[in-house]
């Protein structure tokens, strides 16, 4: 890759179990683990991609789903560029949940509610035949809630994982071009010049 990348922080969040640490792996590594196991605090690892000619290094951070972590991983919503909001197409409490998880992130994020920030919403497991979220509904949510990107993944079978990860620097992108012709919401802008770049994984539970 030439050029400077700069490093966009993504959060992965969502209910235990969704897959969030599957995604992160297939599209960092290419790898799936059908025993992956619960994530304890938070985890991240650092993919570099380049989006319209753009060199960018995605450092992604895996976040603990479970109730009883959530002191350990709302101290690393600071910071985050671009926000995944996660569910499982065959887990309604999972898709039932977005609203919370949304709230908490902006919440500990410090960003104010109706600030406009690049959340991107992905139905995992579509693999699975039995759903219990169809599209329309999880498309009608996103549509209801600020006009968020929807993608339904597989981090089993690799469906749009990629696409999913690349487009949100596309949506990222996007919005600070929107945010620039309006300069009201510059304040607001994300200045990635200013992200230093760190190492590429780490732990933190
Ligand atoms: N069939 C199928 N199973 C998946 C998929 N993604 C993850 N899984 C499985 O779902 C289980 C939970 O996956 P994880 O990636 O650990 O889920 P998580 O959201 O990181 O869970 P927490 O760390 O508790 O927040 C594991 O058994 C995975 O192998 C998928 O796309 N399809």
């Amino acid at each position: 890759m030439s050029g400077r990348s700069k490093l966009l922080k993504v959060v992965l969040l969502g209910d235990g179990g969704v897959g969030k640490s599957s995604l992160m792996n297939r599209f960092v590594s290419n790898k799936f683990d059908a025993q992956s196991f619960h994530t304890i605090g938070v985890e991240f690892l650092n993919k570099d991609v380049v989006v319209d000619g753009e060199n960018y290094t995605m450092q992604i951070w895996d976040t603990a789903g479970q109730e009883r972590f959530k002191s350990l991983r709302t101290p690393f919503y600071r910071g985050a560029d671009i926000c995944m909001l996660t569910f499982a197409v065959d887990d309604r409490k999972s898709f039932e949940n977005l609203p919370m998880w949304k709230r908490e992130f902006l919440y500990y994020a410090d960003i104010q509610e109706g600030t406009p920030f690049p959340f991107l919403v992905l139905g995992n497991k579509v693999d699975v035949p039995s759903r219990d979220v169809g599209e329309e509904a999880a498309r009608s949510w996103c549509a209801r809630n600020g006009n968020l990107p929807y993608f339904e993944t597989s981090a089993k079978d690799s469906t749009n994982v990629d696409m999913a990860f690349k487009s949100a620097v596309g949506r990222l992108r996007e919005m600070e071009d929107q945010m620039d012709e309006k300069p009201m919401h510059s304040a607001n802008a994300v200045d990635l010049s200013k992200k230093a770049k760190s190492s590429n994984s780490g732990c933190c539970s």
